[in-house]
């Protein structure tokens, strides 16, 4: 506040801007290419620098901190204790001083003394980073060093960007302790049954995670060892934009409460009142509260082993059913996938989404192969005999223009079906063109949404659209027939037409 960088809303709240970058700048990140990293990293996913780019980077990042008060944090990354990772946060912004202290975990006064930091993480907001210099390709860089154990944060006042710097430093280190890190939210119920809920953003990992019937365990990364499901945060980054009080609650109430800092919300500057529903800052409002504020929350981070995986997508196309159960092969199909999409931003008449495939659900932060990931999944989930689903949280009734948005009422009805076992007992059709198993009648949900074409007004329109993002999957797939097992690969979705050749030829 004195120091001019936000201010405080009716209820205690800190409301802070951050100028051009709202969202992640993941096309600015760059992880630096050297012995310790040429042969884990998978480099046509992530961009790469020279040790010598870093090193002039961070030569020029010193320099610019130069004379200037930066706030330090001493962190963890990670709920379980055997794997947790101690980091050292710089900051030239207090805001995100307090944003990454809500968003890590922090350890108790004791755990401070002799506390060493393994990577430390410099974020200089004001910094302008330059391509010819550094090997980047704007003024903003997001540069990972794995061998100096350093991540650079400049150009970008996006918080988001500290916390999935976080992730992708466990990403990178997990693997090799066999714990699977995953972009995914988890929940408990009271019968110690976690679930997982995957989702690439905006598919609904925090909203259906903050459920008052579940104990929250986190809203976005999460590690699986031989211990249970841990958490990699100590608090949660939600979206703002026109969140409502009745749909959710527990999140809703984090923006009166003191301490939580709100990003691009916009504030009445006399009544100090939030206008929740105002884009004209940005779509991608947030909110960043400690864990606590939700109140069902774990107090430890931590649960045992999941007896459910969700795989969220936002289909804006109209196509998935609200809820299908996978088989294993499916399951691993669609975790490579990771399948999602977009609307078209805020320019009028534009009206097609477009598709979004990022493997393992969260490409961005992966640094490894998928299949190292998928290898590692494959094997818990079968150890733990794990149910898997695929929920639609995106477009029913037509695609994005013409149908609406799946109600979270809906969602959460389908989901607790399914996470008390009682969606197990439905009657289940075969979906023909996914091959997934699709419930015909839930109890306590209303049967129209469940089977897609019967909620457009033009069943032809439908099966041109699926036959369209079936095709979306089979050719995004095509980069990894070499690297996947027969059997993963077999569970594609098919073209009806393919089929109908089939049997004609066999007639
Ligand atoms: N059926 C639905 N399920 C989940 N979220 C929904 C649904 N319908 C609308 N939404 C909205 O979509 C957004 C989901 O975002 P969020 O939970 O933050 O996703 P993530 O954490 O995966 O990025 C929220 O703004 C939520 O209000
Ligand atoms: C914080 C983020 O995650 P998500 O949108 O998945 O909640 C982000 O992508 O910047
Ligand atoms: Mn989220």
């Amino acid at each position: 506040m004195r120091r001019g960088e936000g201010e405080v809303a009716e209820g205690g709240p800190l409301v802070v801007k951050t100028g051009a970058h709202t969202g992640r700048s993941a096309k600015d990140k760059f992880t630096v290419r050297d012995a310790e990293t040429e042969n884990q990293v998978w480099w046509e996913t992530n961009a790469s620098i020279t040790p010598e780019q870093f090193d002039t980077l961070w030569q020029d990042f010193k320099a610019h901190m130069d004379g200037k008060d930066v706030f330090v944090q001493q962190l963890f990354g990670g709920a379980d204790l055997d794997h947790r990772l101690p980091v050292r946060v710089v900051n030239e912004l207090a805001w995100h001083s307090l944003f990454i202290r809500h968003l890590l975990r922090r350890p108790e006064p004791a755990e401070l003394d002799g506390f060493e930091a393994e990577f430390t993480i410099v974020n200089l907001p004001s910094f302008q980073a330059d391509p010819a210099r550094h090997g980047c390709r704007s003024e903003t860089v997001i540069a990972v060093d794995f061998a100096r154990k350093l991540v650079l944060i400049g150009g970008t006042s996006y918080a988001g960007e500290t916390k999935k710097s976080v992730f992708t430093i466990l990403n990178y280190l997990l693997p090799k302790k066999k714990i699977m890190p995953m972009h995914c939210s988890v929940n408990v119920g009271s019968q110690d049954d976690a679930a997982i809920f995957f989702g690439l953003s905006g598919t609904g990992k925090t909203t259906l995670s903050a459920d008052a019937s579940r104990t929250l365990i986190g809203d976005d990364e999460h590690g699986w060892s031989e211990n249970g499901l841990f958490n990699f945060e100590g608090g949660c980054y939600a979206k703002m934009i026109r969140l409502s009080a009745e749909a959710e609650p527990e999140i809703h109430a984090t923006t009166k409460m003191w301490g939580t800092v709100l990003e691009n919300v916009v504030m009445d500057p006399e009544t100090r009142r939030l206008d929740l529903d105002d884009d004209s800052l940005a779509e991608n409002s947030r909110g960043a509260y400690p864990m606590h504020a939700i109140p069902n929350a774990s107090a430890t981070g931590r649960c045992g082993h999941p007896k459910n995986l969700v795989m969220l997508t936002c289909d804006a196309f109209g196509v998935l059913p609200p809820i299908a159960k996978l088989t294993p092969a499916q399951a691993m199909y669609h975790f490579l996938s990771g399948y999602t999409a977009k609307v078209a931003g805020t320019e009028k008449g534009v009206t097609e989404p477009t598709a979004t495939f990022s493997a393992c659900f969260g490409a961005p932060f992966m640094p490894r192969h998928p299949a190292d990931y998928g290898a590692l999944l494959r094997e818990l989930i079968a150890e733990h005999d794990v149910d898997c689903w695929l929920v639609n949280t995106g477009w029913t009734g037509g695609a994005y223009g013409t149908g609406h948005r799946m109600p979270i009422r809906a969602t959460r009805g389908l989901l607790n079906a399914a996470l008390d076992g009682s969606l197990n007992n439905a009657a289940f059709r075969e979906d023909k063109l996914f091959g997934f198993m699709v419930p015909i009648a839930v109890p306590g949900v209303d049967d129209s949404i469940l089977d897609p074409r019967s909620t457009w007004s033009d069943p032809a329109a439908y099966d041109a659209q699926a036959a369209r993002l079936v095709t979306m999957f089979v050719e995004n797939f095509t980069k990894f027939e070499d690297n996947v097992a027969a059997y993963v690969r077999a569970a594609a979705p098919k073209l009806p037409a393919r089929e109908k050749t089939l049997e004609t030829a066999a007639e």
